[in-house]
């Protein structure tokens, strides 16, 4: 049974279309990153797969259930953009509270090990940074060890080390068998935490697969080399170049057929070519290239 089936899943507000015909399904155990620019309608996917906000049209199941249901079984845990903590409860308090509300919950001291959460457990939430409220909200979601995690934007408000140590936990978290969706900007997050990247814009998928199939599927990359002072003249014109940047002395040249520009590079031009570096396209070109096509 899939953990995540959308069937030609759209829904309007008024005259905008946030989520077109979606179809979408996530197999038990998976790391999927949704990721998008502003508006590409991740959280209102998210939303209908919380059950809080009903499709205009299409179906959403969770683990075989509606949302409503696979929510009431505790079998989903999520963190939103919002949600505000008790302040007057401490950390500790808190996460007991919520865990308590399930039938299989996990241990307290695993929820706080989890969320990096065991030296600020007698904080009371009033008293949080707003990092440290993002890892409270990450455990109450994993509170009730739900079979289903689903985190929108969940490193929002994070420094570095908040973030390093929420990933930790996430993929302690996943590495159980469980399935995560999570909703980001950062390219680099979704690259380095997640076994699926599924690229979302206009309400639409425009890119579904592993980060590297994602970047080889944008094809492309970069040539590099040191121009000493030679002339950049006519490098703009080789083909398959896109742009061609020089600093002290050395060009990189963007480009959508990398074996296609080093060839010419030797063929038509007199260059003496020198320190060639040949690089793939990173996820934040794969990502421009389709979310831009998708603008179209
Ligand atoms: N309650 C609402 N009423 C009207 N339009 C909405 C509402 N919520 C979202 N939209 C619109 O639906 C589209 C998709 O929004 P959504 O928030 O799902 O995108 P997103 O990918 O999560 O964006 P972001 O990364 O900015 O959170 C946008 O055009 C947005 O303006």
């Amino acid at each position: 049974m899939n953990a995540i089936e959308l069937t030609g899943v759209s829904k309007r507000y008024g005259e905008v279309l946030a989520v077109d015909d979606l179809n979408l399904t996530v197999e038990p155990g998976r790391t999927v990153a949704l990721l998008g620019p502003n508006g590409a309608g991740k959280s209102t996917t998210i939303t209908m797969l919380l059950g809080l906000l009903r499709p205009t049209s299409g179906r959403v199941r969770v683990l075989g259930r509606t949302p409503g249901e696979a929510v009431a079984a505790g079998q989903i845990g999520a963190m939103l953009q919002e949600g505000t903590l008790i302040p007057e409860l401490t950390v500790r308090e808190l996460v007991d509270f919520v865990r308590r509300l399930y039938p299989d919950p996990l241990p307290l001291g695993e929820v706080l090990r989890t969320a990096d959460l065991t030296d600020l457990a007698s904080r009371r939430a009033a008293r949080l940074s707003g990092g440290q409220t993002q890892r409270v909200r990450f455990a109450l979601a994993i509170a009730g060890a739900p079979k289903i995690l689903v985190l929108d934007e969940p490193t929002a408000a994070m420094d570095v080390e908040s973030r390093r140590a929420f990933w930790a936990g996430m993929r302690a978290y996943a590495a159980l068998g469980r399935t995560v969706l999570f909703a980001t900007h950062y390219l680099r997050e979704a690259d380095e935490n997640s076994d699926r990247v599924i690229v979302m814009a206009r309400g639409g998928i425009v890119a579904d697969g592993t980060a590297a199939e994602i970047k080889a599927g944008a094809g492309g990359g970069t040539v590099g080399f040191s121009l000493g002072a030679q002339s950049a003249a006519g490098l703009d014109a080789l083909p398959g170049v896109t742009g061609v940047e020089i600093v002290s002395g050395t060009v990189t040249l963007r480009t959508s057929d990398a074996d296609a520009t080093v060839a010419a590079l030797y063929r038509r031009t007199t260059l003496d070519v020198r320190g060639l570096t040949v690089g793939g396209a990173d996820l934040e070109d794969a990502f421009l290239s389709l979310t831009q096509a998708a603008e179209v």
